[in-house]
């Protein structure tokens, strides 16, 4: 398996290549050559195994010869020991026809964890395997930010920078990130939104000297890992579904803001995996749905919403698959970023359009629906959901067919967004661990959202002792 750019100006690499990689080096997203097809006698066989055997038996599909079958186990053992679930991302009914699959079991209580326990280890593997430097540079809107952080702490010789909207995170996102104490972490809250984190990190990536020079590495979905990590969830909850599904087909709802756990679940029905229906739930920041609905996709006026994650205009993963949607083709996907670069937007129709509404059908939520459907799924089921979770579920209800089963993504624990749940007078016992953050000290640093301002910061962070070449690298990290 070789890792090839959407934009086609990158030599195929491999699967760690990629990995260091992260955002291809001609500003494209790396895919894989050739997607994996598996048979019904594959699927057949996967149906009854752990979480952990699963994942080993998909993420193999695309490690290629770069780690041998005992890393891999290793590497997935470690990184899923830390859920406090037996199952990691069990599935529960809550309708009818309606079941949830809760991704939130990590130690940071969202479904980031479930790739960044991984990305964590492997980085730290890789680290250790070939002496690389690890300075993993990310944006976050709230969970990745945490998750990350949480994936790396403790890891030797890496450094994580991570830059996030002020006061746009929930408060408990908020202590997640700012209250890990460690001279490896740099917590940048910049005076903008998570575009604009994201377009300063792209920015800078884009930079390939300066990337070279400061050894960066990405944990956002750019990274091709956290998409393949994130595959492995709907194999796992489409065997526990299927057959109580009783031949009805099954339909994914998935809440989305940067495309990248919804591509996930692109990618696996691609695998082969008969998902009938990807469901995409947006909440206001509804760009995917009027995408999805109308052919165009244009950033509209930002929106503070109760699910804040989802605050996203500009979608990372959107350029992967509109290399899929194009048939493969990166001088289509040049032309269309080139467009969207210069006219700030895309546009599908005819047959492009038809094929977008086959692969998925799309829902906005806006705010009150939202905080509604966590009203009606306490009081009626008496299960709570985050507000983002809530988008998924109020998608997959204005979504529902006869006949069919949909699993919505529970992304993270209610815990996370307080502030929204107590909108609808509803108190809940936050989590020991989450309880113990308001108590600890907060460090982070507020500065503008430029990449300058961000340079700034980054070079004495990523520098001096941390910096210097590979080699004086690996001295440091064993120091
Ligand atoms: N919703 C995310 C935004 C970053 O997305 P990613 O999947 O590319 O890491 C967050 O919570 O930070």
């Amino acid at each position: 398996m070789r890792y090839i750019s959407t934009r086609g100006g990158t030599a195929p690499a491999g699967f760690i290549d990629a990995v260091l990689m992260g955002l291809a080096d001609d500003g494209g997203l790396l895919v894989p050559d050739a997607m994996p097809q598996l048979s019904p006698e594959t699927l057949e066989a996967w149906r009854t195994l752990s979480y952990t055997d699963l994942a080993v038996e998909v993420l193999s599909l695309f490690t290629g010869d770069d780690l041998t079958r005992e890393e891999l186990q290793g590497l997935v053992r470690g990184s899923y020991a830390t859920f406090r679930h037996p199952e990691v991302t069990p599935v529960q009914k809550i309708g009818d026809n309606l079941h949830v699959l809760e991704l939130f079991h990590g130690p940071t209580f969202a479904f980031k964890d479930v790739a960044l326990q991984f990305l964590g280890n492997l980085y730290a593997h890789i680290a250790a395997k070939t002496g690389s430097i690890i300075h993993i540079l990310g944006a976050t809107s709230g969970d990745t930010g945490a998750s990350a952080i949480e994936g790396v702490r403790g890891k030797e010789g890496i450094h994580i920078c991570i830059l996030y909207p002020h006061g746009k995170v929930s408060r408990v996102q908020e202590l997640q990130m700012t209250t890990i104490q460690g001279e490896n972490v740099l917590n940048l809250a910049i005076r903008g939104t998570f575009d604009d984190a994201q377009r300063i990190i792209k920015e800078i990536f884009a930079d390939a000297a300066f990337k070279r020079e400061y050894h960066l590495r990405a944990i956002n979905s750019i990274n091709i890992a956290r998409i393949l990590a994130q595959v492995v969830y709907y194999f796992y909850a489409y065997f526990r579904v299927s057959g109580e599904a009783d031949g009805r087909r099954v339909n994914f709802s998935v809440p989305t803001g940067n495309f990248g756990d919804i591509f996930a679940g692109y990618l696996a029905k691609q695998m082969g995996l008969p998902i009938h229906r990807l469901i995409l739930a947006t909440n206001e920041n509804d760009i995917l749905t009027r995408f999805v609905n109308t052919g165009l996709y244009r950033p509209a006026a930002f929106r503070s919403t109760h699910s804040p994650s989802m605050d996203i205009q500009v979608a990372s993963n959107f350029e992967r698959y509109l290399y899929y949607l194009h048939g493969e083709k990166p001088e289509m996907v040049r032309e269309l970023m080139a467009g969207f670069g210069a006219q700030g937007e895309v546009r599908a129709s005819g047959e492009v359009l038809a094929q977008v509404q086959a692969d998925f059908s799309a829902y906005s939520i806006e705010n009150e629906a939202c905080l509604n459907t966590i009203h009606g799924h306490y009081h009626g089921r008496a299960y709570l959901l985050d507000p983002h979770t809530a988008c998924g579920v109020a998608a997959a209800e204005l979504g529902a067919v006869e006949g069919e089963v949909t699993v919505a993504l529970a992304t993270a624990h209610p815990a996370k967004f307080d502030e929204s749940i107590r909108l609808r007078e509803i108190t809940q016992t936050f989590p020991e661990s989450i309880q113990a953050l308001f108590e600890l000290p907060q460090r982070q640093t507020v500065v503008e959202a430029t990449a300058e301002a961000v340079r700034q910061k980054l070079v004495p962070f990523f520098g001096g002792e941390a910096g210097g070449t590979e080699a004086q690298g690996k001295a440091i990290t064993s120091a």
